[in-house]
């Protein structure tokens, strides 16, 4: 029996009772979402939505803001409560490490341009800045609650438990088991009322901005009023906001949300496959976000999360129809306000035109993001500063170095997709004509889900920015314009595997080998570094049109260190190795590897392994049974044991990424790259062409010869005038080659 499910392995009778009473939650919990899920696998987010509004919309805020158990559930955790949390770093902290541009970003109008800018910096995460700090990644402390040694969750932060509901206190007292994990995260569902962390409640609500901000501020005001240099932070210091559901009114669709807004809302229309962070952590997301945006939390109702729900793809790519679909597309520039749904500014981010970027509110830019060109080592951001400015990085031969500076310009373009956090869009720099990817978050001061989304965006900055790999998305750099916060990646305009298994089916073995080759490379590369990606999946793994693969969303990743990590409940519940889910130090590199095993099926079923349970009873499996996942008999025998080799519960069993590729699987798999013909290469290739115009010559001339011969053959001999006939053939032959010979010279 695992540790997790049990409080004490001396403890039998209170195991036992405690897995009964699991069971019995999962019967509970299964009973009722599972019809509603058969509802809403029928075309029914609508309907469940609709319902969950029904039942508790009219709950007042004052109500969802009470304390309740989903602070166990809720991706959040207080980054207040981690050791290492840091404020912000004031703006003199590295002035020389930062330099100044332009943002590039388009302003509507030249008259804005000149009356707004006050930019300021947005530095990036620098290593040389980062390296005086332990561990320069791990800005996520990780931990709310953590499974304590006899395998019971212990939260680390026990004055929570006079707020907490019965499953909280079991929680703090040692007591609590899966059982009560399960309860809490199934009296989520059944309740819009967010379990709270009453400490992270009282905290201050501004610390990622707590130079700035009054955390009491009734008043939602745009992160940029508030904060003149917003930092990546170091080691936490882009802070998670209080983790409190409740702490924000703008958490619960069910409080805020109007019915439109809950149906046009991420969280319905979100990704198909839920993450879960259970337990806190730097990816926490507030209930209320992972409602209102997607995909990512496991706060929230559990039933519209941790149910494999494919037909919940991004509208933007997947053919079927899902609630998105019903919000503004794209091109309206409109959004359905999934940032937050009480921010009308959130809301209409995307109602700008393109062009119309609120220059006044330009405060903070770093970095200018520069086509991928124009990243260089003569930059003045270059030097050390990222890995897209190394000198290592893949430049067109050929191409004019774009200007480092104003020069610049980003527009921001069609949306690409949605995440838990923001949007991404197209961006197009008109002057060089090259594009990009740009990430989008709204932030604002006062806003829970801005911080978290800050938090989050900056730990992949600073991750990104220090990577550089063919099968890795290019950061670019990032900045903020008025209250929003953009990161610019490399476009990769295929979407994600997932957009194509959604759209296309299963792939077939070659693209399989290929894909996970590369994706082995990525991970490769990211594992030498020490650094874990904790979501690998077909939904963060992008593929361009040449079939290249590029690891995406490092919204999760870590840098690990010497220490273990505590805590990475997180992720997408199907892909999650089980060891993440019983044990609290599953912060390992070999859980990408159980990822990627999860995802090889998903490559050549459309589906994750598993995807045939529930969310709980998914993990449940995962975490407790000794079950393998079905691997499909249409896998090659080298697939199967590539597959098999990845599943292995025991994370030392697992080879590495270095070693898998050495697997014969992926060795041998051939590239799905084709040189691209251009339109000299379509001619004959030059030795054809001057063997043809060298045989015309001969020709040319041997008719010639042989006029001449018969001419003087006529001359000797009379009779053969009457050949009249043999004659006009060879003059003909000479009038071909002659007219030949000239054209092709
Ligand atoms: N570099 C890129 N090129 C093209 N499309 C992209 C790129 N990055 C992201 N996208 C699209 O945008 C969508 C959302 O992006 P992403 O998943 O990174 O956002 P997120 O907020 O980090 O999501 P998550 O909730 O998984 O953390 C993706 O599904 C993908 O379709």
């Amino acid at each position: 029996m695992p540790s997790w499910w049990g409080k004490s392995s001396s403890k039998e009778a209170k195991k036992k009772t405690n897995k009964e009473s699991f069971i019995d939650t999962l019967h509970r919990k299964f009973k009722i979402p599972s019809e509603g899920k058969v509802s809403n696998r029928s075309g029914g987010s609508h309907r469940r939505c609709s319902d969950t509004i029904s039942e508790k919309g009219s709950q007042s805020r004052a109500e969802s803001r009470s304390p309740s158990p989903s602070k166990l559930v809720s991706r959040c955790q207080s980054f207040v409560e981690r050791p290492n949390a840091q404020p912000l770093p004031l703006p003199g902290r590295h002035p020389a490490s930062v330099g100044r541009t332009d943002s590039g970003i388009s302003i509507s109008t030249k008259q804005r341009l000149e009356k707004g800018s006050k930019s300021s910096f947005l530095p990036l995460p620098r290593p040389r800045c980062i390296h005086g700090r332990p561990d320069p990644t791990d800005l996520d402390g990780d931990f709310v609650a953590s499974v304590s040694s006899d395998g019971s969750i212990d939260s680390e932060d026990a004055a929570d438990s006079q707020h907490r509901s019965p499953q909280a206190t079991d929680y703090d007292n040692g007591t609590r088991t899966a059982t009560s994990i399960f309860s809490s995260v199934m009296l989520k569902d059944q309740s819009p009322v967010a379990h709270v962390n009453a400490r992270e409640a009282q905290k201050p609500a501004n610390l990622l901005f707590s130079n700035h901000i009054s955390p009491t501020s009734p008043k939602r005001r745009p992160l940029s009023s508030h904060v003149p240099n917003l930092q990546v932070p170091y080691h936490g210091a882009f802070c998670s906001a209080p983790d409190s559901s409740m702490s924000s009114p703008s958490r619960s669709p069910l409080r805020a949300f109007g019915t439109d807004q809950v149906m046009n809302s991420a969280f319905w229309a979100g990704k198909p496959y839920s993450d879960v962070t259970l337990l806190g952590s730097g990816h926490c997301s507030s209930p209320g976000s992972g409602q209102n945006s997607g995909h990512n939390s496991m706060g929230g109702d559990l039933s519209g999360q941790l149910f494999w729900q494919p037909s919940r793809g991004s509208p933007e790519y997947s053919p079927i129809p899902s609630p998105r679909m019903t919000s503004p597309g794209p091109s309206s520039r409109i959004h359905s306000g999934a940032v937050t749904p009480l921010h009308p500014r959130a809301g209409g981010a995307a109602s700008e035109s393109q062009t119309s970027w609120p220059d006044e509110g330009k405060q903070q830019s770093h970095r200018l993001p520069l086509p991928p060109v124009a990243v260089s080592a003569s930059s003045p951001f270059s030097h050390s500063n990222s890995a897209a400015a190394s000198p290592s990085v893949p430049r067109s031969p050929g191409r004019a170095e774009a200007p480092t500076s104003p020069g610049s310009r980003w527009k921001k373009g069609k949306l690409l997709g949605r995440g838990t956090f923001g949007h991404v869009y197209v961006g197009f720099n008109s002057e060089s004509g090259e594009m990009c990817a740009m990430k989008e978050v709204t932030l604002f001061s006062d806003d829970a889900k801005s911080k978290e989304s800050a938090k989050q965006l900056g730990q992949e900055i600073v991750l990104l920015s220090r990577l550089c790999h063919p099968n890795i998305v290019q950061y670019y750099g990032s900045e903020t314009v008025g209250d929003k916060l953009y990161i610019y990646l490399e476009y990769v305009s295929g979407g994600s595997i997932y957009k194509l298994l959604q759209e296309y089916g299963q792939l077939g073995e070659l693209a399989i080998r290929s894909y996970t080759q590369q994706i082995l490379s990525g991970l490769a590369y990211l594992h030498a570094k020490n650094t874990v990606h904790r979501d690998i999946k077909g939904a963060n793994i992008l593929v361009d049109p040449n079939g290249r693969v590029k690891l995406a969303d490092f919204g999760m990743a870590k840098h690990i260190t010497g220490q273990s990590c505590p805590l990475s409940f997180k992720g997408s519940p199907y892909w999650m190795a089980p060891e993440v889910i019983r044990n609290p130090n599953g912060c390992n590199l070999a859980v990408d590897i159980w990822s990627l095993g999860c995802t090889v099926l998903e490559m050549a079923t459309t589906k994750p392994p598993w995807s045939q349970f529930e969310g709980v009873a998914a993990m449940f499996k995962i975490g407790n049974s000794k079950d393998l996942p079905a691997i499909p008999d249409h896998l090659s025998d080298e697939g199967k044991d590539f597959v098999r080799q990845c599943l292995q519960r025991n994370p030392l069993h697992r080879p590495t990424a270095a070693r898998l590729l050495e697997h014969p699987f992926v060795k041998n798999a051939a590239p799905l790259e084709r040189p691209i013909l251009s339109p000299e290469t379509s001619d004959p290739p030059p030795g054809v062409t001057s063997g043809v115009k060298s045989l015309v010559f001969y020709l040319f001339l041997l008719s010639f010869l042989y006029l001449l011969w018969l001419n003087f053959w006529h001359a000797m001999m009379p009779s053969c005038l009457n050949n009249h006939k043999l004659l006009l053939f060879i003059l003909t032959i000479e009038y071909i080659s002659s007219r030949l010979f000239i054209f092709q010279i």
